[in-house]
């Protein structure tokens, strides 16, 4: 397990007081590991979770070639160029009831979609392609070649080959296939346990009365959010004062259950940084500028392991730390371009960077070269079919409503200028990420 200073010194250019975005990824993706635990789990409670071992298919899928259609089976060797075939049907094939007799040459078999194809049959013609008569079928010139509407076995997965990689995050397809190769539970890795709480003696929790100077908690719901969105078990820790030996109790406390613990506020340079110093008492820690709008400031570092901790439990390898800038969409903006990609890599998924996508930008947006800057937007479609997006009003990093607007972020990388009206930029769009 590497320290913070030495992936700092593995880094070429390091400067904690001016990060580039992906210098910050490629530092993450240094400190962070798997965190290790498998647990097998029935189909149903398998969607979201990370596949632990590779799956091997035990058998070919479709078992047998297959119709594909309902109709009748024959030789397709027998087609002829530009004449009609015309053949006796000598009996039926069912889904689940195969045919077992002979068939020779000028015959056919009635067949249903997914009956298996009987022997030495390899095309099928769709029924209301034919004409019937009395006990024979008429087969029109030039409809069909051979091998038409078969499916052959093995077509979807061949017996022996891995169906799903471990690292997988299993989807809705992903379940299907497993229940087609017969699989009632699935490895997955075990949840990732998140601690998280808010700090600041201006932050109210709900149902406190509000006063001056003060403001509710928003922080730790969206938190919750995006943590319920990648299937980590969260551990809420609530709101902290800005007060030492409370926030020593909240770390230590998270620390001793939690693979990875979230903190918003406290790691700029204000006056009650208690937060700072008592992540800088408590663990391995670096602060960092990041150059990035919003989410400056950010803490990141690692507590010791609890004691008593069995290996593969939560917390057992120390705690990942992300101390996250306390306006509210700083939070979010940084949970995507960061956290979330970190704890995506603890709980062994394979690396999964979300496709941008590129739209047509309907406004201006003024931008300076040397910095991320992240921006509140909706895509949508133009009259000509193409994408557009426009900017969700006023972008304060403190401002949620816009967020709320938004159905992505608008990304402005780090070399990139402004942006004129028309312009394509790149979108990273929240369906499937939060
Ligand atoms: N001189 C400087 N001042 C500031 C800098 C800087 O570089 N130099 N950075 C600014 C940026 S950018 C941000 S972001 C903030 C981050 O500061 P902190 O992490 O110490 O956050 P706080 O000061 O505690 O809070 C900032 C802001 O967010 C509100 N807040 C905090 N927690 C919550 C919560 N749980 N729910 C809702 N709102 C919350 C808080 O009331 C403040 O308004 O520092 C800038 N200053
Ligand atoms: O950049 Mo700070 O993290 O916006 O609000």
């Amino acid at each position: 397990m590497k320290s913070i200073a030495q992936i700092a010194a593995e880094l070429q250019g390091y400067d904690p007081q001016a990060l580039g975005a992906d210098d910050v990824n490629e530092f993450l993706s240094r400190l962070v590991e798997p965190v290790g635990g498998v647990e097998e789990v029935g189909i149903f409670d398998a969607l979201g979770r990370v596949l632990a071992r590779d799956v091997i298919s035990p058998f070919s899928v479709p078992p047998h070639d297959n119709s594909a259609m309902d109709g009748y089976a024959f030789d397709g060797a027998q087609l002829p160029a530009d004449a009609p075939l015309t053949l006796a049907v000598v009996g039926t094939a069912l889904a689940g009831k195969a045919w077992q007799g002979t068939v020779a040459a000028g015959e056919c078999v009635k067949i249903m979609t997914g009956a298996i194809m009987p022997a030495g049959l390899d095309t099928v013609v769709p029924q209301e392609f034919t004409q019937a008569e009395g006990e024979r079928i008429r087969i029109p010139p030039k409809l069909l070649q051979r091998g038409d509407n078969r499916r052959l076995s093995g077509e979807d997965l061949m017996a022996g080959q891995p169906a799903l990689r471990q690292g997988e995050r299993l989807t809705p397809a992903a379940l299907g296939l497993l229940a087609s190769l017969g699989l009632a539970t699935v490895p997955v890795a075990r949840r990732l346990r998140v601690a998280y709480f808010s700090t600041g003696d201006e932050i109210l929790s709900l149902g406190e009365a509000p006063r001056e100077g003060a403001v509710y908690d928003s922080n730790r719901y969206t938190v919750f959010g995006l943590l319920t969105r990648l299937g980590c078990d969260i551990v809420d820790l609530g709101v902290v004062r800005d007060d030492p030996a409370r926030l020593e109790a909240a770390f230590t406390q998270a620390a001793q259950q939690a693979d990875a613990i979230i903190t918003s506020g406290g790691v700029s340079v204000g006056e009650a940084d208690y937060t700072r110093a008592m992540m800088k008492k408590l663990g391995d820690v670096a602060f960092w500028r990041i150059a990035m709008r919003p989410g400056r400031p950010m803490a990141v570092g690692r507590l010791p392991a609890a004691a008593g901790r069995d290996p593969g439990e939560a917390g057992s390898a120390g705690a990942i730390l992300f101390g996250l800038p306390g306006n509210p969409v700083a939070v979010m903006v940084t949970f995507l371009a960061f956290v979330r990609p970190a704890l995506l890599r603890m709980m062994g998924a394979r690396a999964e960077t979300p496709p941008l996508l590129r739209a047509r930008s309907s406004t201006g947006i003024r931008k300076k070269p040397g910095r991320t800057e992240y921006q509140r937007g909706t895509v949508s479609t133009a009259a000509d079919g193409s994408l557009q997006v426009g900017i969700t009003g006023n972008q304060g990093s403190g401002v949620l409503s816009s967020m709320v607007q938004a159905n992505g972020l608008i990304v402005l990388h780090h070399g990139q200028g402004s942006v004129a009206a028309g312009d394509l930029v790149d979108v990273m769009m929240f369906d499937g990420v939060i």
